[in-house]
């Protein structure tokens, strides 16, 4: 059985954990029983020991699979990753609902997308980030009594998203810790008025207001000045055709969008600029989390 996730965009600038977006960039996982438990790695983190030892997706696959069927049965797990560590892409939303979809797959058990989303509350509690990754495609989610609600839309061939990926981790746990414990009125307004904006952007295709509506108040300059290198990627990328620049999701992958004819442009020059950082040029993804049996 393969399963595969794909990488997650979060926040999008003012929508501080209600907006998210899922990029062609994935994990993949193949699983067979076993005689024995054993596992591999392959691609990004596979020279992390804690990953082969103790593996966040095993320990909920188990988790999962020992409730589901009180068996003790063994697997290879094969893993071929593509979503960097903890650089805002969602890396561990893509490990939760991964995990989650695959233990009641390999029983044979079909479970509905929103099953396996409100099953990932348990494992990460901001649904911005495990909606795409469940969903595919643009997201507005919240959650409501142990539930999340969501609108999700596909995302258009027309558009590319150009990301900065840096050389340093930033984890999203301390990267929540960079921020105010409370927020003025004025912030609170300006946030909600540019979230609906952006949100109402995206739902009617209307590119050009990206620019306008992806800024905030709550959370890019207070991460950002983590890694203050990100405010000049950031002012680089929205003069060389970005339609926007945000932090993904708490960093620190900076995330531009622009349209597909700009996109080989804005990514050499953001190469040239940043010689340091990775930078790649994705499409979206609009299936989300995928198993095969
Ligand atoms: N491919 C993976 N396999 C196992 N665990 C992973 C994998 N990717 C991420 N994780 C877990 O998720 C943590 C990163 O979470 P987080 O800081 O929220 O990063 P991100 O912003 O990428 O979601 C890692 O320290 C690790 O525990
Ligand atoms: N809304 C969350 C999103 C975290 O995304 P990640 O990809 O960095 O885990 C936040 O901003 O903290």
């Amino acid at each position: 059985m393969r399963v595969s996730v794909p990488a997650t965009s979060a926040n999008l600038g003012p929508g501080f954990d209600c907006l998210g977006l899922a990029l062609n960039l994935k994990n993949q996982v193949i699983i067979r029983p076993s005689k024995f438990h054993s596992v591999s790695l392959k691609g990004e983190g596979s020279n992390n020991p804690v990953l082969k030892d103790n593996n966040m997706f095993v320990s909920i696959f188990n988790d999962f699979y020992n409730n589901l069927t009180q068996k003790r049965r063994f697997f290879r797990f094969e893993f071929f990753n593509e979503i960097p560590l903890s650089r805002g892409l969602g890396s561990s939303s893509a490990v939760i609902v991964s995990a989650i979809a695959s233990a009641y797959a390999i029983e044979g058990i079909k479970l509905e997308k929103e099953k396996i989303l409100n099953l990932a509350l348990a494992y990460e509690n901001h649904p911005d980030n495990i909606t795409p990754a469940v969903m595919g495609g643009f997201n507005v989610a919240t959650v409501q009594e142990n539930e999340v609600k969501f609108i999700n839309k596909s995302m258009p061939r027309g558009l590319k998203a150009v990301v900065v990926i840096p050389n340093r981790s930033i984890s999203t746990q301390l990267s929540r810790k960079a921020l105010p414990f409370k927020y003025s009125k004025e912030d609170a307004v300006f946030n909600l008025s540019y979230s609906s904006l952006l949100t109402a952007a995206f739902m009617s295709e209307n590119w050009d207001m990206l620019k306008h509506a992806s800024q905030d108040m709550f959370h890019q300059k207070y991460r950002m000045k983590l890694m203050p290198e990100l405010f000049e990627v950031q002012k680089t990328a929205l003069q060389k055709g970005a339609l926007m620049s945000t932090l993904s999701g708490s960093g620190s992958t900076m995330l531009n969008l622009c349209s597909n004819e700009d996109s080989v442009a804005l990514a050499e020059r953001l190469k040239e600029k940043f010689p340091h950082f990775r930078v790649l040029c994705l499409d979206f993804d609009n299936s989300g989390v995928k198993v095969e049996l």
